[in-house]
């Protein structure tokens, strides 16, 4: 369970949230606040209040953080070293890193991709090595920030069932897109900041 009490950071404005594991679509208008909210989720900005993740905060549990703009945030040139940094900075040893590389490429079907430089990817495929690489380190929270906006939509589908075969206990998918809201387990719609109560 994710719970969120006493928010305030920014536009957001939430007194109690609690979240149940599975798949969450965060929902709004444009500047409603969603990355907002999914950046205190990831505990990559600190408000006011308290998040917690199955009791803990988010920097004490292993976040997976995919950024509606993925290319900003990648630092190495090769796609497959991209992807092995999160296990390569907690310094797990360099068979374990490369096996599951290649389990989360197969998993995403991006093996043709891990010997590209990431600067040469299309949009859609600097989202999918994103995804593979808040993924490889098996996160507790996978937060996904409208990943559909740069994808086709059978690539989304078939994002969706990867993740839901993931076996990722939380994972809150920002996103515009029907399908996918249809499909996920809960829905929290945000205007202006705040949760609307359904
Ligand atoms: N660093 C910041 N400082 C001050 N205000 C900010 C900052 N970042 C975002 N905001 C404002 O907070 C509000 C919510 O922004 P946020 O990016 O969370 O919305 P969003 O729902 O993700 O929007 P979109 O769908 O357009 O991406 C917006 O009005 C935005 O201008």
């Amino acid at each position: 369970m994710i719970i969120l009490e006493n928010i305030r950071y920014r536009i957001l404005e939430i007194e109690k949230l609690s979240i149940p594991s599975g798949i969450t679509a965060v929902i709004g208008d444009n500047g409603a606040g969603k990355t907002t909210f999914l950046r205190i989720c990831a505990g990559m900005d600190l408000p006011t209040g308290t998040v917690t993740i199955n009791g803990v905060t988010p920097r004490e549990c292993e976040v997976g953080y995919v950024s509606e703009f993925p290319d900003r945030h990648m630092i190495f040139s090769v796609v497959q070293d991209e992807i092995a940094s999160p296990l390569r900075f907690s310094r797990k040893n360099s068979d374990e890193v490369s096996a599951s590389v290649l389990a989360v490429a197969e998993k995403l079907n991006i093996t043709h991709l891990l010997d590209r430089d990431c600067k040469t990817l299309s949009g859609g495929e600097k989202m999918l090595i994103g995804v593979a690489t808040a993924l490889v380190a098996k996160p507790v929270l996978l937060v996904m920030d409208e990943p559909d906006s740069h994808l086709d939509p059978e690539t989304s589908a078939e994002l969706f069932t990867i993740i839901r075969e993931s076996g990722c206990p939380h994972v809150l998918w920002s996103t515009h897109a029907k399908k996918i809201i249809q499909h996920a387990d809960q829905i929290i719609e945000l205007t202006q900041g705040r949760v609307n109560e359904s």
